[in-house]
Parts: C-alpha cells; structure tokens; sequence
C-alpha cells in the first residue's frame, strides 16, 4: 500500500504505535459521474476508507436518527438494559460480540429489516413508532447512498454488470446491520482507552457517520493508526471483506478502531450493508485473470458470519477462504 506521510507524536493507548498525519480522501458525489468512479477505485484500493460530501441523505433525515439515538442513551442504565443484553441484536454495554471482547463503549445493534425495526423499537423507545420511522427513513437513505456508491465502483472497475454489488444489499432478504455506538465522556483527566478495538468490517460496505468528536482511526500497516478527522457533514465509507473477496483483493478492507476520550463523548452510526443469507460471494469474472487468479473460494454470506462470529473481533477471517495457500497468492495480499 502506497502512504506517504508524517509520523507525529501523539497520545495513543498503545506505546512504539505509529501515528501517521494525512486524511482520507474526500469525494464530492455531484462531480463527473466517471471521474468519481476512478476516484473511489483510487482509494479502495490505497485506503480502503473515504469520505463522500454531497451525498443525498437528507439533513432532516441524519438530525432524526442522531436525536433519537440521544434520547436513548441519556436514559438511566436499568432502562437502557431493557433492550438487551446484545444477542447479537440489542443494547450492550462494554463487551462486543460473544468471544470476550471489551471496550469503553455501549451500543445499539439492529437489523435492518423493518419489522424486526418495530419490535426492536418497542424495548428501545417510550414512543416505539417514532424510533422505527427515524431508523426506517435513516436506513432507506444510507442504504441508496450505498448502492450508488457501489454501482460507481462496478463502473470504476469496468464490471459489465453495474449492479453486481448493489443487487446483493437491494435484495429483499438482505443481512445488513445498523449499529449506534457511544463512548461516553466519564471524567476530566484526560485519558485515551479503546472504546472498539481492532477489526475489519466483515460485510461489502459500511456507511458511518459521528458527531464532531474524533477517535476513529484506521491502520493501513500493521502497528501504524492514522486518525479519521471527524466531520459531522461527511459520511465515512469502507471496504467491508465480502467486497474484498468479490473484488478479487483489489480493494482493502482495512482494519480500524474507534479510540475513547474521557474528556469528550462521541457518537458513532454505521450501516453495515450485506447479502441474503443464502447468497453467494464470488468475484465478477472481470476481477479474475490469468495474472491475477481468483484468491478466495466461493462462500455463502451465512457461512462467513458464521466464522466471523466464531472468532474474536481483531481476528482475521478472510484468509481462512483464501483458495490455495499458494505463496504467490498470498503475495498479492501483501
Ligand atoms: C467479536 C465480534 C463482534 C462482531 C462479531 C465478532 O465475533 C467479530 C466481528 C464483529 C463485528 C465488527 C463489525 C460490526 O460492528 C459487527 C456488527 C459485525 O458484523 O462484525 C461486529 C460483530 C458484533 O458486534 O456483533
Ligand atoms: O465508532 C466508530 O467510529 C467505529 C465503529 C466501528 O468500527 C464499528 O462499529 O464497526
Ligand atoms: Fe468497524
């Protein structure tokens, strides 16, 4: 991966990490519509993080979901409890997932579907119907935002189909997730903790959005973090594995982390796009060529969520489908 930049010192939870000074690349979406295409192949395949202006989701749409996602939190603990323990979907506080993990974060995960929405919204929310139509108009927008964003890269990347990518998250049935995260302020000491440790994001696409408190950052090398400046008017977006896996390895679904200030508390929202279940992960035939032969196996997306949630979050799951342990394949992960 080509990175140039600064290393600067700075505090960081971790000693002898390397903290790099640059930021992702911004795209402006109202730009020439093949322009933005090469753009954002440019920064999957260096980054596998940018960030996208002028992107359609309504400003009323965003101020709904953030609202009523305050309202929660700032409920009582015990009230908050009511809507978990996280199963995987729920409130959780401090552990993530099942296999031990922990951070100075607590959290809404949801599924996207509407109706599994409404019965979530019930436990979540004094006014439920309120809830699930902010988190229903919220998840319509970042959903089409997705979709055009991966249609973009279809015809960035000279894939004949343009919607191969974004017919997996249009599908009815479709798996994706809706996470709120919230890493509390708690004193005035000044203290730096990890609030979501190290991970890459199993699904195609995320869309995250934060308040104007920083702490997310992504590490592109291993042992070296670059801060994500935080930017309420701009959404976030990465290369989930599945895209990894149906790009052939060109894109990187980068490994990131959100860093927790006690001075200052933040609010994260993501939408984790994903298949059906039942769908079938391969790369376009485009992606695959005598030079560059296919790197992973065909997998089910049930499958890989089954491993991902069979491992911890730092652990890496995509190279468990690498097709041959060939050492040439392996090089072109390098
Ligand atoms: C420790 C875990 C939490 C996680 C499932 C897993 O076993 C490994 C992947 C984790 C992750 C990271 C991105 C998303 O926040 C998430 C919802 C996902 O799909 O994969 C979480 C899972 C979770 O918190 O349930
Ligand atoms: O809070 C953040 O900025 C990042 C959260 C994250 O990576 C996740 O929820 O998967
Ligand atoms: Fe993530």
């Amino acid at each position: 991966m080509q990175l140039i930049a600064m290393v600067v010192a700075s505090p960081n939870p971790v000693r002898n990490e390397k903290i790099l000074a640059i930021d992702l690349p911004m795209i402006d979406l109202s730009a020439d519509r093949s322009e933005v295409g090469k753009l954002i192949v440019r920064a999957c395949e260096e980054y596998g993080f940018f960030k996208v202006i002028n992107h359609g989701v309504p400003e009323g749409v965003i101020a709904e979901m953030e609202q009523e996602s305050v309202n929660f939190f700032e409920k009582p603990l015990a009230e908050k409890q009511r809507a978990g323990p996280a199963n995987p979907f729920g409130y959780g506080c401090k552990n993530i997932g099942f296999n031990g993990d922990m951070g100075e974060v607590e959290f809404l995960l949801l599924h996207t579907n509407p109706l599994s929405i409404a019965q979530r919204s019930k436990s979540i929310s004094n006014d439920p119907s309120k809830f699930g139509s902010a988190m229903n108009n919220y998840i319509r927008a970042v959903r089409e935002l997705a979709c055009e964003i991966l249609d973009l890269m279809a015809e960035g990347l000279w894939v004949r189909d343009p919607s191969y990518f974004s017919k997996m998250i249009r599908d009815v049935e479709n798996d994706s997730f809706f996470r709120i995260n919230h890493y509390p302020s708690c004193c005035n000491n000044n203290t730096t903790r990890v609030g979501f440790g190290e991970h890459s994001d199993p699904q195609i696409l995320t869309i995250l959005r934060s308040n104007d408190v920083g702490g997310l950052q992504i590490s592109p090398d291993h042992g070296v973090w670059i801060p994500v400046a935080p930017d309420s008017a701009a959404f976030c977006v990465n290369v989930g594995d599945v895209l990894q896996a149906m790009t052939n390895g060109r894109f990187v679904s980068v490994r990131h982390r959100a860093l927790s200030y006690s001075s200052q508390s933040r609010m994260s929202m993501a939408y984790f796009g994903a298949p059906a279940l039942q769908a079938r992960v391969s790369a376009p035939p485009e992606m695959v060529t005598t030079n560059r032969p296919s790197l992973y196996r065909p997998f089910t997306w049930a499958e890989y969520k089954a491993t991902a949630y069979s491992l911890s979050l730092g652990d890496n799951r995509l190279d468990l489908f690498i097709n041959c342990k060939d050492d040439d394949h392996k090089k072109l992960l390098d």
